[in-house]
């Protein structure tokens, strides 16, 4: 029998996981800048807003899973909490998992009639995203939100549909308060 290291291994202190061909793509404020309400001049372009790491087991095949880890810097524009860009996936029928590592914040889901609910999120949290539902991270806390998340490989990401619908509902930090601001 052979035994063997695994093929990643989480080291949140350190370098956050670790392992072969793990893929990793920053989003910096210049590219993300129409993810929020306001454009914000205090924030230089090459700001790190968040950054994801993805395991992907190559083929794009049903039944494949991919796990990554996504860390989402404590930084508020004009007063909003940071968040990803948010997508549906192209296969509805495909769902995800996410779980909490470290930091504080929202999943925020919105389901194809832009009806949105927002689940907390803190160390330990697992939530399960319905494929027909949008997915957006938002980090309310002080420090960076760190979350794992396992998807179908064949699951794909539909921007243009949150583009075209985009979340109706923001958050912002005010006076240590999470006040939510509703409309698009
Ligand atoms: O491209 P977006 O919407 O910023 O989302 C990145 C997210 O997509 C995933 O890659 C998979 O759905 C997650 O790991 C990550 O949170």
């Amino acid at each position: 029998m052979e035994i063997r290291e695994s093929k990643w291994i989480e080291n949140f202190k350190e370098n956050w996981i670790s392992g072969n061909e793990i893929k990793t793509s920053q989003k910096l404020y210049k590219d993300a800048r129409m993810f929020y309400e306001s454009i914000d001049e205090s924030l230089g372009p090459q700001t790190v807003m968040y950054t994801v790491y993805s395991c992907e087991q190559g083929e794009l095949k049903t039944g494949n899973l991919n796990w990554g880890l996504s860390v989402l810097e404590p930084v508020t524009v004009k007063g909003e909490c940071n968040v990803t860009r948010g997508h549906f996936h192209e296969d509805l029928d495909c769902d995800e998992i996410y779980v909490c590592a470290q930091g504080e914040g929202f999943l925020l889901l919105m389901d194809a009639d832009g009806k949105c609910t927002a689940e907390i999120m803190k160390p330990g949290s697992i939530h399960h995203i319905d494929g027909h539902q949008a997915h957006r991270l938002v980090n309310t806390g002080d420090t960076q939100l760190a979350v794992m998340c396992c998807w179908p490989s064949t699951a794909g990401h539909d921007y243009g549909r949150v583009e075209a619908m985009p979340f109706s509902v923001r958050a912002f930090k005010c006076d240590n308060n999470i006040i939510w601001k509703e409309g698009e």
